[in-house]
């Protein structure tokens, strides 16, 4: 059996996810696994050998020391497992603190891999990310005027990618301009060796559409180290295409078995499209609130209160599970707790939640946040996740075992998915999963 041939290292699991779900619509066999993988190679769905293998780590907002060992333990473990080529998967939206933790892990991965130099393309144009002269647009505003501002751990204020990643990275950092991206291979080829020779060893790249990927694809072919968000994943032809000219198949790399049984969504997310989506869902759905203040009183018994609740309401809709109405709300509890004790206190509650619903027989849930999605996966043990249809770009289903039962999970991203997510997701894998 052959090993996989790409090792993916993501800085959180919702990430982690949306990079795997990419990556199988190009037609990769892709495992999904939890922390550093042990060998040998993790079996993709249908039991075929992976050609990726994306590691989720929880490493977005930790001290860049602890992001680089996590790192550089994962790509351990990858390379044992057989990996050639490697990408470190980071947020569309770039998040990171000022400290970190993009520009420390480029360049501890730099080193290890004993790349040249790298790309830096966090663009997903299928969500609205894109880039242009190096800055940053989140649909039609610049990244400083999304909703990323507010971010409670990491705000984005500089839609200027070399800029925020020259201040995190001890390289000089490059750009390639869109308009040298469409101008050709020898002139994107020509372009890279002049700013690479003259000492960049992370090119910032544009990307208005994914048009703009294949031309960067075939730029960065011989690099064993890629960064960025998931968008370019969707242009990358999977190594079986090389060896047998066969084109992707995601519809066979995408099937997964479906759980049947209640559901749940828990929203620890305060990102604009999942403070909408869980607006629309509360008019929908069975919902219930955990506020930080009660979590910080109590919380076993706010927990324990919000699981008697979804039992009495399991049914054929899912429950709801939120900690914040809107923004307003949030900045006053900051202002009251500290956003990091707030923070701590939504993701144990809704890991708390998780393993208590799990524990009790749901078997689908939705969970909307990256460190919300982090603190959950830890906290109920899955270690390996299947990837299934999605239901938005960048939020894939998942299958995963958990005491012996077949379980869905969807980890999603705060700003990713329609108003209605919380209420459609489960459609998606009704029609696209299989069904025992
Ligand atoms: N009401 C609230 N007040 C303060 N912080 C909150 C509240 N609700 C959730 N949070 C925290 O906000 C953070 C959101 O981050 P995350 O889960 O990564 O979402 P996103 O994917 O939108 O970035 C989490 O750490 C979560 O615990
Ligand atoms: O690239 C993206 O935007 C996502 O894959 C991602 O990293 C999401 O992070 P959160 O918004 O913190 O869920």
């Amino acid at each position: 059996m052959s090993g996989p041939y790409l090792g993916c290292i993501a800085d959180d699991f919702t990430g982690a996810t949306d990079l795997a779900g990419n990556l199988v619509r190009a037609g990769h066999r892709t495992t999904l696994t939890v922390g550093t993988p042990a060998a040998p190679a993790a079996p993709a769905a249908q039991g075929e050998p992976a050609d990726a293998v994306v590691v989720a780590l929880k490493t977005r907002t930790v001290p860049p020391a602890e992001a680089v060992a996590a790192a550089l333990d994962a790509h351990r473990g990858l390379a044992g497992l057989g990996c050639t080529r490697y990408w470190f998967k980071y947020c569309s939206t770039f998040d990171s603190t000022p400290e970190g933790n993009i520009g420390p892990v480029t360049d501890a991965l730099l080193e290890a891999t004993g790349a040249p130099w790298t790309v830096a393309c966090p663009a997903f144009p299928d969500n609205g990310r894109t880039v242009y002269q190096g800055h940053l647009f989140v649909g039609d505003r610049l990244l400083s005027e999304s909703g990323m501002r507010h971010h409670p751990l990491t705000p984005m204020t500089d839609p200027d990618l070399v800029r925020v990643l020259a201040a995190q990275t001890r390289h000089r950092v490059g750009l390639l301009p869109h308009h040298v991206l469409r101008a050709g291979d020898a002139a994107v080829r020509a372009h890279l060796d002049a700013v690479t020779g003259g000492g960049a060893r992370i090119v910032v790249t544009d990307v208005l559409g994914n048009d703009d990927f294949p031309p960067l694809v075939r730029a960065t072919r011989r690099l064993p180290l890629l960064t960025g968000g998931s968008g370019l994943a969707l242009a990358l032809p999977p190594p079986r295409a090389h060896r047998t000219g066969s084109g992707p198949d995601p519809d066979g790399a995408a099937r997964i078995d479906v759980a049947h049984g209640p559901g749940a969504v828990l929203a620890g997310s305060v990102s604009d499209a999942t403070l909408d989506q869980t607006a629309y869902a509360r008019r929908v759905l069975p919902s219930r609130k955990l506020p930080v203040a009660s979590l910080l009183a109590d919380p076993e018994g706010t927990v324990a209160g919000a699981l008697e609740w979804a039992r009495g309401h399991a049914g054929p809709r899912p429950v709801l599970l939120y900690s914040a109405d809107d923004r307003e709300e949030v900045r006053a509890v900051q202002g009251r707790f500290g956003a990091a004790d707030a923070a701590e206190a939504v993701e144990r509650a809704l890991a708390a939640c998780a393993r208590g619903l799990l524990g009790s027989g749901f078997r689908r849930l939705v969970v909307a946040g990256g460190e919300t999605s982090g603190a959950v996966a830890s906290a109920v043990g899955i270690e390996r996740f299947r990837i299934g249809p999605a239901i938005a770009p960048g939020v894939p289903w998942t299958a995963a075992e958990y005491g012996g039962r077949t379980v869905n999970l969807a980890l999603k991203s705060g700003n990713f998915g329609g108003e209605d997510l919380f209420v459609t997701a489960e459609d998606a894998l009704v029609t696209g999963g299989l069904h025992a």
